[in-house]
């Protein structure tokens, strides 16, 4: 299925035709000629099924295990030419529109690294909530680099845009290629896992309380509890391979019990959650993003209801697997 026949999805509640309209609006007022120098793209977020910390590495940053997954909620990009030797963007988010974005940053790193001096305009029209440990940044940041990639056909090979991507942050190297994978390191070593989604989680349901979380203080507030050896991510990558099956008991987040005990808001959405109907919930990242699964559409959306009633933002999507140019469900 390509983008383009992608309509029947129900991603973050917006509803069929938002996949279709993503091109439209972005073609709408342009003359054939300058559509030729556009190229679009979407930008997958993702949530972090389980995540071990292990210990303190001498830089500052802990070594992690964790399985992360891409979902159906998505940001877009579109690229323009631009006939100077720069890179300029412009976001629905204002407070994003400045050179230290990370879709500016990944296009500047191949224009260095190739000694290009083509220049390009970015459009980022971002869905996926900010800082919600749903890692849209890095997302938007491997995006750019495939989509340049592939768009000016660049002499890259896959290490060449692995090096870029592990420079711009712990998470792009996943987006590089998305789906399953176990992410280890900073989250530069991937393991891509084979596509078994469990059935009785095929639909996830996200909670995105309205506050911000610092990483740094989620990380410096750890004690020595939250710390785990990896086995978390391990046992689910097992119950996955062997099994194609994880259950909620499988799921994990070292960093949950931190977040939770410092930020009453997550606690009480949670809290909401599962009066709402959700029979577990975990935290995706540093947070504050919750989510929990359901096997059912109907009892899926039932708990979205109830949460939006109450003013949350919820998001009803599902697991996916891309290669940037197909989508597939699982
Ligand atoms: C924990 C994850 C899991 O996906 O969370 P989300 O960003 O998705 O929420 C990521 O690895 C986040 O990685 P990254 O994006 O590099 O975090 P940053 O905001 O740069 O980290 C801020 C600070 O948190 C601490 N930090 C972060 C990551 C890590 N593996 N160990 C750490 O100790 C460090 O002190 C770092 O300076
Ligand atoms: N393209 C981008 N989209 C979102 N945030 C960005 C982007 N570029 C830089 N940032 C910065 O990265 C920070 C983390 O954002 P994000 O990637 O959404 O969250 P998370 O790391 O929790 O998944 C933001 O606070 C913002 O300052």
């Amino acid at each position: 299925m390509t983008k383009d026949d992608h309509v029947d999805h129900v991603a973050d509640g917006v509803g069929s035709s938002q996949a279709v309209s993503d091109h439209s609006l972005t073609t709408a007022s342009r003359s054939p000629e300058a559509i030729d120098r556009i190229h679009f793209t979407r930008s997958y977020a993702k949530i972090n099924l389980t995540l071990d910390v292990l210990q303190k590495r001498p830089d500052g940053y802990h070594e992690l295990a964790t399985i992360m997954q891409t979902i159906d909620l998505y940001d877009t990009l579109c690229f323009s030419l631009l006939d100077e030797d720069r890179v300029s963007m412009v976001c629905n988010r204002p407070e994003l529109s400045n050179e230290q974005n990370l879709v500016v940053r990944a296009a500047q790193a191949i224009r260095q690294k190739l000694g290009l001096t083509q220049g390009l305009t970015i459009e980022l029209n971002k869905r996926i909530p900010v800082a919600a440990g749903l890692g849209g940044g890095s997302s938007n940041a491997a995006a750019t680099l495939l989509a340049l990639q592939q768009w000016w056909q660049l002499p890259l090979s896959m290490h060449d845009l692995w090096e870029m991507a592990s420079a711009l942050g712990s998470d792009v190297p996943f987006f590089l290629s998305g789906g399953l994978a176990l992410c280890e390191g900073r989250g530069e070593r991937i393991t891509p896992l084979a596509p078994h989604w469990p059935a009785a989680m095929r639909w996830l349901l996200l909670l995105k309380p309205a506050i911000g979380v610092s990483t740094a203080t989620v990380f410096r507030k750890l004690t020595a509890t939250d710390h785990s050896n990896g086995s978390w991510s391990q046992a689910a990558q097992t119950a996955l391979q062997t099994k194609s099956e994880l259950l909620p008991t499988d799921l994990y987040n070292g960093l949950e019990r931190g977040v939770l005990e410092q930020y009453s808001e997550v606690a009480q959405a949670r809290a909401a959650m599962l009066q709402a109907g959700a029979h577990f919930v975990r935290l995706s990242g540093s947070g504050p993003t919750l989510f929990t699964t359901f096997a059912t559409l109907p009892e899926a959306a039932k708990t979205q209801y109830q949460l939006q009633k109450q003013g949350y933002e919820v998001y009803l999507t599902r697991a996916i697997t891309t290669d940037n140019t197909e989508i597939a469900y699982f």
